[in-house]
């Protein structure tokens, strides 16, 4: 089933939640709505679910106009943050639920009703504790039962509001991948909000990046993290460092540090905002011929194959730096206490003086 959402705006008294929203979701897709906490996540969720009317715009499933069509009839399904299962019933009867209240001339029978949800659990692997009841389960485990019971009436749609939001960082990673692979056994069009770039990243075929009420971009994660829309998105996604200074057409400076940088028209002369992203650097005892920017350890973490190193800027710039450099470098640089580095960027994005991306440099 495929979503389609037209010029959607919803306000909450004098506070526009929502402005102007188009989107198209192709069927089978699995997407993240990623933004801000206040950017319109859920509100947006909630109007394709049809749980909330929008003020004004349309949504479509398929071709169908269901902008008026109550939410037990738009046959989507439904995860949110808290697992909403039934305490007092087993996992059993909680996927059954839903089954068992349909009007009769739809309910299956009994003998259908336990093939189905025995199906239900073991594609959500809980098939051996469908005899528990809430209280004996992990967060994780509550979850995966509450997407069981989302997928027991077969909707033509999955909405997911931070449906791993409650859980601690280890189980949420397992859940995100099993959640990907779950979604291509099942292939329903499903819809997922996060405020978590990473999950939303790993997880979705494509991204859409929210922010206060708008859609800043729509595109595959590898496309909004390389080819961000805005300085919104740039921002949104992974940390930066910005580092601020004044150009004169050849160089960038601030105080002891320069670039010789050729920005393609992008602010000729005046102020000019470099952001680094952390991975896009390297240390080294020497200037390069095009870059000079002097800088000392002031702390690091390693993680895996990564070193993130916290770098304080001598004689510029302002609050430290962040690079991460892989092991191995980390470990032939080996740098001593307090000793002068130089921080040698390879990418940069320009931000112009109208506070737009400008074009992506090189230190030439
Ligand atoms: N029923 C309501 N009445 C008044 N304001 C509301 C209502 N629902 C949402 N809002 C406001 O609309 C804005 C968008 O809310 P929404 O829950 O959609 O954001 P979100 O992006 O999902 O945020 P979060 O990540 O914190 O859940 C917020 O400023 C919120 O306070």
């Amino acid at each position: 089933m495929s979503i389609r959402v037209e010029s959607i705006r919803k306000r909450f008294g004098g506070f526009t939640a929502l402005d102007d929203i188009n989107l198209d979701i192709s069927d089978g897709g699995l997407v993240g709505l990623l933004g801000p906490s206040g950017s319109g996540k859920t509100t947006l969720l909630r109007i394709i679910a049809g749980l909330e009317q929008p003020d004004r715009g349309r949504v479509f499933f398929n071709d169908r106009d269901v902008t008026t069509l109550d939410a037990r009839r738009r046959r989507v399904g439904f995860v949110f943050q808290q697992y909403a299962l039934f305490r007092h019933l087993t996992v059993a009867d909680n996927v059954a639920f839903g089954l068992r209240m349909l009007p009769r001339g739809e309910r299956p029978g009994r003998d259908a009703i336990r093939a189905r949800v025995r199906e239900l659990l073991e594609l959500v692997q809980m098939d051996t504790m469908s005899g528990r009841y809430p209280a004996q389960l992990s967060g994780g485990q509550k979850q995966r039962v509450a997407l069981a019971r989302a997928l027991a009436l077969k909707p033509e749609v999955l909405l997911l509001d931070e449906p791993f939001g409650a859980l601690d960082a280890k189980v949420r990673k397992e859940l995100r991948r099993w959640l990907r692979h779950l979604h291509e056994q099942i292939d329903v069009t499903s819809l997922f909000v996060t405020h978590d770039q990473e999950e939303a990243m790993e997880v979705s075929d494509r991204v859409v990046v929210m922010s206060q009420g708008h859609i800043e971009q729509v595109g595959t994660p590898l496309q909004v993290y390389e080819q961000p829309a805005s300085r919104f998105v740039f921002d949104f996604l992974g940390h930066i460092n910005a580092l601020e200074g004044r150009y004169d057409g050849h160089q960038w400076r601030d105080g002891d540090a320069y670039l010789r940088l050729d920005t393609r028209g992008a602010c000729p002369n005046g102020d000019l905002t470099l952001y680094l992203r952390p991975h896009e650097a390297e240390l080294a005892r020497q200037p390069s011929d095009s870059a000079s920017l002097p800088v000392r350890v002031a702390g690091r973490s390693v993680f895996g194959g990564t070193v993130t190193v916290e770098l304080e800027p001598r004689g510029w710039g302002q609050g430290i730096l962040e690079v991460e450099v892989d092991r191995e470098a980390w470990r032939d640089l080996d740098p001593q206490r307090d000793e002068p580095l130089f921080l040698l960027p390879r990418d940069l994005q320009t931000v112009t003086c109208d506070g737009d991306l400008g074009p992506r440099v090189r230190p030439a």
